[in-house]
């Protein structure tokens, strides 16, 4: 009998085709590494009855690659954004109701054979890979300080804010605290607290009962919920509209909330983590976010660099990417040449880490050449900066000595003589003299 993960069911209709199949039957709704067969190929996901989408996106996140994931769904939701983007994100093949028995036996026999295969000739990811993008390079000095204290603040509960501007790896640090925690086993959920209608946001949240607003088909549980045991990330929490921020005041100080239509106050046990790149203060004092409310958030804050000061990291990771990129197209990871690694040195890097992974993953398409050069990352003007103001120095330099040996020939060798030609002392000449090696004949 084969193994197969079973998710998100709340109908047996299908359990007697797939008993036929000599299918055994792994129901799963929480992700618990130890439930999962460790020779399970095949995952099947009901999507049908009940909008249990964000937990599902949840537990695929945490599944190994090589297992094919095939979801059931309704003709009518290829019209909803939400599912069809987690197929397109997750899925091997997905089967429409009414569920044809042919076509599913048909879908699990190919998923399951050729998921085998891939199981039998591709390793898994080791864990701590070194072409990991998520694996942080902290060569320098600034990063080591962030990563002790990252150390230090992990195991405790106290809330942490997480400040710096975008691209510096905000989400990136949270997810560390989080993996360092005793919570590590526990789920990792992300809200964008501003990337959502103040309606929407709040249902994402704290979740909805059935029939709490038009569309609200079913109960369905929050973020908050789904934080149960781990930690819930608040990115861009400078953006949370006003009416949450009470209600997430009230939950991070009773510990309390309501799901919306809800009637039974329901409680969590959740570490927060909220990050932003606006400026908090400013934005209180403009009455647009609670005093109260920066205060139960800012247990403690943690500052993520800019990468331009944090020039050490830079050639670091842009190897790392390179790496990744390479591994990612199939291509060979190609080294970066000297003008390459001059022009990422110099560049401010306004767009921070994320800009350099986009100018790395170009360059890594691009190049056709035996190296990454400075033009493959699009940064071919700074080179070109680079060697005006070098030969503007020369061409400076140049006239310097130029003028030096003319006021020598024309005091006929007197340096006091040529020194006040050019306005300069008699000790600032022979500076320069020596500075060119000039010497008097
Ligand atoms: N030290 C690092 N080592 C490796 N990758 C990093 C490092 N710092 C950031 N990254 C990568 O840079 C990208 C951007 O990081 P992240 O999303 O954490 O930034 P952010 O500050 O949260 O950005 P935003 O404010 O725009 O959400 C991610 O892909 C992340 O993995």
């Amino acid at each position: 009998m084969e193994p197969l993960l079973m998710a998100g069911f709340q109908c047996n209709e299908l359990n007697e085709v797939l008993a036929r199949l000599h299918f055994q039957l792994h129901y799963i709704d929480k992700y618990d590494k130890n439930k999962i067969p460790s020779n399970c190929a095949l995952c099947l996901i009901d999507l049908r009855t009940d909008n249990i989408i964000n937990e599902i996106n949840y537990l695929v996140k945490e599944l190994d690659p090589r297992i094919h994931i095939i979801v059931l769904i309704n003709k009518a939701q290829l019209d909803n954004s939400e599912i069809t983007t987690f197929i397109a994100q997750f899925a091997w093949d997905f089967c429409t109701s009414p569920i044809d028995p042919e076509r599913l036996e048909k879908c699990l026999g190919h998923g399951l054979g050729l998921s085998k295969l891939k199981q039998q000739y591709q390793t898994p990811q080791p864990e701590l890979p070194c072409n990991d993008p998520e694996h942080p390079i902290t060569q320098s000095e600034t990063m080591q300080q962030l990563y002790r204290q990252i150390e230090r603040v992990a195991p405790t509960d106290i809330p942490v804010l997480i400040r710096g501007e975008s691209g510096t790896g905000k989400e990136l640090v949270a997810t560390q605290l989080h993996q360092s925690s005793s919570r590590k086993d526990g789920p990792f959920i992300t809200v964008n607290c501003g990337a959502m209608a103040a309606g929407l946001i709040h249902s994402d949240l704290f979740g909805h009962e059935k029939g709490a607003f038009t569309g609200a088909t079913s109960n369905r549980k929050g973020k908050i919920a789904l934080a149960d045991g781990g930690t819930l990330f608040l990115d861009e929490i400078g953006d949370l509209p006003a009416e949450l921020q009470v209600n997430l005041l009230r939950f991070l100080q009773e510990g309390l909330f309501d799901s919306v239509g809800g009637c039974i106050t329901q409680s969590a046990n959740v570490r927060i983590l909220s990050a932003t790149h606006v400026d908090l203060e400013n934005a209180i004092d403009q009455g647009r976010f609670r005093l109260d409310l920066y205060y139960r958030l800012n247990g403690i804050t943690i500052n993520t660099p800019r990468l331009k000061e944090r020039r050490d990291d830079i050639i670091g990771l842009a190897n790392q990417f390179i790496r990744v990129y390479s591994n990612e197209y199939g291509l060979v990871a190609k080294p970066l040449s000297q003008s390459a690694c001059h022009a990422l040195l110099n560049y401010p890097w306004p767009g921070n880490v994320r800009e350099l992974i986009n100018r790395v993953r170009r360059a890594v398409v691009l190049c056709d050449t035996q190296q990454i050069t400075a033009q493959n990352l699009e940064l071919a003007n700074i080179e070109k900066k680079r060697h005006i103001a070098l030969s503007l120095k020369t061409l400076k330099d140049n006239a310097e000595k130029q003028a030096l040996q003319q006021a020598i020939l024309i005091a006929d060798g007197q340096v006091e003589l040529a020194a006040s030609y050019l306005d300069i002392s008699r000790a600032t000449f022979y500076r320069l003299m020596d500075k060119h090696h000039i010497q008097l004949i």
